[in-house]
């Protein structure tokens, strides 16, 4: 592994949509050229910055002289392409006034499921880090398809962070932070400036996009921060048309909306998160009630005497669900079982389990290293 990783300086700040583009939606080349500057004082200071934009979609509407998001998916995959191209051509020139190479890179979902694609964009982007370079990341909406697709770069932002186990990770949105309702609804709302743990309370503050360009709304942004928290990475909603607000941020300003676990708090591991964030599962293992509360408190191993049953068709080796017996999601791991050896030894234990199964001598169903509890 790269020992970029090692350095304590790496910063993803993901830019939305609704900042990137101006009233006519072309890539603001103004914000854009504060932003290249920003990051480049920082990059100059001995930070490591990497870009998650938005912005394809929205721009290429403008260069395809479409005047509303198109509701089909390859009008919507045609606008990426051509918008992708406008946002690269201002960040590698931008970037490149400041002799700063712009690295882009498209991500899918689909990438990023499979181990070695994880892998294999874990190692570019280090090296990309290590050159000097900035990378410009975006989801290559022109081969995702819905299904399958993360839908909002607040997720793949921190994923990114995840895999880079960056230090700080900063969404440049058109709100400068969390409020305790949207406050496009409730003019009484109020900026919460510090949230240590995604409660249901702060959960029920996020509603949707408040734009016509933008995607994921608040609610894509907390999922975002419950992640960024379980990997013990701090996350900073804020404005990004503030002034200089990026940098501010990343040099310790209170801005926005921090998320920061209480110190002390032990952290899941970037491949835990992988399995919860990246992985599509392929079935679900439902559990028993004794089980659920096993996991869910004690963070225990799901054992095959818990499960009483599986819905999909899965191998060994596969991500799956984890649900109670109520349907609800615990959490998401890797199984140990397919789901016809499953069906054969679920609710028995693993002495009985060897007589069936040898070679499944003392497995669990899903180990707990391998299980990320929601
Ligand atoms: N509780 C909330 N606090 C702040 N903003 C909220 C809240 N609930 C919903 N929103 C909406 O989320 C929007 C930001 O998300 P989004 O439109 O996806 O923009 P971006 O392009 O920055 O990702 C805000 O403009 C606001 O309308
Ligand atoms: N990949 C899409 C962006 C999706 C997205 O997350 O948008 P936003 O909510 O504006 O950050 C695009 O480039 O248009």
């Amino acid at each position: 592994m790269e020992g970029v990783f090692d350095t304590p300086d790496v910063v993803v700040v993901k830019v939305g949509s609704s900042t990137l583009v101006d009233a006519n939606n072309r890539p603001d080349r103004a914000f854009i050229e504060t932003l290249c500057d920003q990051a480049a004082e920082l990059q100059h200071d001995g930070y490591h910055v990497v870009i998650v934009s938005s912005g394809a979609v929205a721009a290429g509407m403008e260069r395809l002289g479409l005047d509303c998001k198109p509701q089909d998916m390859p009008g919507r995959q045609a606008c990426a392409s051509a918008g992708q191209a406008a946002l690269t051509e201002v960040y590698a020139d931008l970037l490149g006034r400041h002799r700063i190479a712009c690295g882009q890179v498209l991500l899918t979902r689909r990438d990023l499921t499979d181990r070695e694609g994880y892998l294999n964009a874990r190692n570019t982007l280090g090296r990309l880090i290590g050159l000097g370079a900035i990378p410009v990341i975006n989801e290559n909406d022109t081969v995702s398809f819905t299904e399958f697709n993360f839908g909002d770069n607040d997720t793949l932002g921190a994923i990114v962070s995840t895999m880079l186990n960056a230090d700080l990770y900063v969404i440049l949105s058109d709100i400068d932070g969390l409020y305790t309702a949207n406050p496009q609804d409730d003019p009484n709302a109020e900026l919460v400036p510090l949230v240590k743990e995604i409660t249901p309370r702060i959960a029920a503050m996020a509603g949707g996009a408040g734009s016509s360009v933008g995607t994921g709304g608040m609610a894509s942004k907390l999922r975002a921060a419950r992640a960024t928290l379980a990997a013990g990475i701090p996350m900073v909603i804020c404005k990004g048309r503030e002034r200089f607000s990026f940098e501010r941020v990343v040099r310790g300003e209170a801005l926005g909306t921090r998320f920061e676990a209480p110190s002390g708090t032990t952290h899941e591991s970037a491949r835990k998160l992988w399995i919860g964030l990246a992985e599509m599962p392929k079935g679900s293992l439902v559990l028993d009630a004794g089980a659920s509360e096993a996991v869910v408190s004690r963070g225990a191993s799901v054992l095959p005497v818990g499960v009483v049953g599986a819905e999909g068709v899965f191998e060994e080796g596969d991500v799956v669900n984890v649900i109670d017996d109520a349907g609800k999601l615990l959490g998401r791991g890797i199984v140990r079982y397919s789901s016809e050896d499953i069906g054969r030894v679920h609710g028995l234990k693993l002495d009985v389990i060897e007589r069936f199964l040898p070679h499944k001598a003392g497995q669990p169903a899903i180990h707990r290293d391998e299980l990320l509890v929601f």
